[in-house]
């Protein structure tokens, strides 16, 4: 991915999502969904196709994205998981929003 100036650029998206600054509203998304630990047992019910920013990164740093297209859609199924799961006006909702805010800013650059 060093190669490819696209995906080079998904990196740094990756490394605002993970500033200290937007953490208040990222820290839902950073790690895979613990859903026993959050204790909503439904969650592998709703949402058949779990995706957290860890696993993006990771996939990254292994070359597993063959082009920024698949990066960006790895970033709107946690986006489509999370506002399929928390209901509008959730706190969680609110932030998915805050980071679908930030991405389509960071991606339309
Ligand atoms: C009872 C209840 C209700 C909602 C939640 N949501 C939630 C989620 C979440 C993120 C993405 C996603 O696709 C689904 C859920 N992450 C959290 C965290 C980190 C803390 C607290 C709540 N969290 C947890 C428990």
């Amino acid at each position: 991915w060093k190669g490819d100036p696209q995906l080079r650029y998904c990196q740094a998206i990756l490394r605002e999502f993970a500033k200290k600054a937007n953490a208040e509203f990222m820290f839902p998304f950073m790690e895979p969904v613990d859903y026993v630990a959050l204790n909503i047992p439904d969650y592998p019910k709703l949402i058949k196709n779990p995706m957290d920013l860890g696993t993006v990164k990771q996939k990254l740093e292994e070359d597993e994205y063959e082009n920024a297209a698949q990066f960006e859609a790895d970033v709107r199924l946690i986006l489509w998981n999370c506002f399929k799961f928390n209901p509008a006006g959730t706190p969680v909702h609110l932030m998915g929003r805050r980071m679908e805010t930030l991405f389509n800013t960071k991606w339309a650059e």
